[in-house]
């Protein structure tokens, strides 16, 4: 399912600060984030510049535990590294409790060197390779959440390569629709991820009689990511409580439930579930099933925790004759969808909001389309967007840009990476600095059967 178009208006400024309680306006200094004004960032750090508030993190990493404990659950938390890997961050979650939702070797070293315990990470997805495997064996993980009856048997075969039984939850394909964006929804029949549910009973008994290096623990499911209603949830965690039934039934131990992450946010004007509703369908349904259970939330969050805050680099106005073309009026910043992918991707809209404090009468805001630099028609950040008048040099955020924001930037076009920073109340440190063109090209080297001839 594609997204259709809004049919509201988009929030004002006002609405937007409403619904994002990490950004301040301060009439003297602008735009802020926590404590901290984006104007100064921008100053000393240049543009485009990832900023990411630490307060935020805690806040909601805090009312994310708060909302599991008030429907009488314990999960573990395990936060989905794919949305945001940096070692602050993950460093900060860590500290909150939160053990990691990895998808490669890469991720699950990073969670190791930010401090996580190997015993509090899951590894999910569809291709993980032998290294990785093994990898995560030997560090001793928590948990791997096989998608593949191929998968199992290599990991089966692995294990007792090196001597040691690996802890596994079968991720089940629950063929639900989480009716969230095409792109961003894993858990229908077609999609790659997990094993169709009728598959699972057989392969989870042939684990548990037939496969030594296996240490059979339970089931996972996730969904899809940017998840709006609670529909979806109740379905798949109601196929997953018909198949735990079933295995017990069987004779077959249970012991985990890996309930996955999906839960989304309002970026716009979205009604998204609250943390309390997904605890409560979780509470309704698996409570009594009386397993551990495990909540790999990502967007939710980080999401609302980040901007990324850019400058104008110019505009280009409309002539009467190209209106009547259709042509609209451009604003043109210094990011791009190298660097914010989500729009170009997933028609995803993300709030905008500029950084100066005056806006100038609502009469003179004007329909703009934003976009970036890049090459692609499709580097636009909001089509038809009423903004206040923006000129060459003015600084805007991006909002909600904390969750798959620089993680899946690039550096097409030959744009290095930008700075990250952080934000923790009324102070602030590059966290990353921006690459330089030098560090970008450093690791190039051309054949020598192409070096010139002297
Ligand atoms: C297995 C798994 N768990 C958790 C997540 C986190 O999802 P989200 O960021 O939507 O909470 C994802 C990403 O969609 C995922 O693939
Ligand atoms: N990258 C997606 C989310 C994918 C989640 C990964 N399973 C987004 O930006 O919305």
């Amino acid at each position: 399912m594609t997204l259709p178009p809004p049919a509201t208006p988009d929030p004002t400024p006002e609405a937007l600060l409403r619904t994002h309680p990490a950004l301040h306006e301060d009439a003297r200094r602008g735009l802020k984030l926590e404590g901290v004004a984006l104007a100064e960032i921008a100053a000393q750090v240049g543009t485009p510049c990832w900023v990411i508030g630490a307060q935020t993190l805690r806040q909601r990493a805090r009312a994310l535990k708060a909302a599991f404990g008030d429907a009488g659950l314990k999960p573990s938390f395990h936060f989905a590294v794919k949305a945001q890997d940096h070692q602050a961050t993950l460093t900060l979650l860590r500290q909150e409790g939160f053990g990691g939702d990895v998808v490669s070797g890469g991720e699950l070293q990073r969670c190791l060197r930010a401090g996580m315990d190997p015993q509090a990470l899951v590894y999910s997805g569809v291709g993980k390779t032998d290294d990785e495997l093994r990898l995560a064996l030997r560090e001793g993980i928590g948990q791997i959440n096989v998608e593949s009856p191929e998968e199992l048997a290599r990991l089966n075969a692995l294990a007792l390569e090196l001597g040691l039984r690996a802890p596994v939850a079968l991720r089940v394909n629950p063929d639900v629709d989480a009716g969230t964006h095409d792109k961003i929804t894993t858990g229908r029949a077609e999609d790659k991820f997990g094993i169709a549910a009728p598959e699972i009973i057989a392969l989870y008994r042939q684990a548990c009689e037939t496969m030594p290096g296996i240490e059979m623990r339970g089931l996972a499911v996730h969904l899809g990511s940017q998840i709006l209603t609670e529909a979806p949830y109740r379905q798949g965690y109601q196929r997953l409580a018909e198949l735990v039934t079933q295995l017990r039934t069987e004779g077959l131990a249970v012991h985990t439930l890996d309930c996955g992450g999906g839960l989304g946010i309002a970026y716009r004007d979205e009604q998204a579930p609250e943390p309390a509703r997904l605890a409560r369908v979780i509470a309704d349904i698996l409570g009594p099933l009386e397993v551990e259970l495990k909540i790999e939330p990502g967007r939710w969050l980080v999401g609302p925790a980040g901007v990324l805050v850019s400058r104008v680099i110019g505009t280009r106005a409309a002539s009467e004759a190209a209106q009547a073309l259709g042509s609209p009026d451009f604003v043109i910043l210094d990011a791009g969808m190298n660097d914010l992918l989500r729009p170009a991707l997933y028609e995803a809209w993300h709030g905008l909001l500029p950084v100066a404090p005056a806006r100038g009468a609502e009469s003179d805001w004007q329909e703009v389309d934003v976009v970036g630099p890049i090459c692609e028609s499709s580097d636009v950040f909001a089509r038809n967007r009423r903004l206040p008048p923006l000129e060459q040099g003015d600084l805007v955020a991006l909002l909600d840009a904390g969750a798959y924001g620089s993680v899946m930037s690039s550096t097409y076009n030959t744009r290095p990476f930008c700075a990250q920073v952080m934000v923790d109340g009324d102070q602030w440190r590059v966290i990353r600095p921006r690459q330089t063109l030098e560090e970008l090209l450093a690791v190039e080297s051309v054949p020598e059967w192409l070096a010139e001839q002297a």
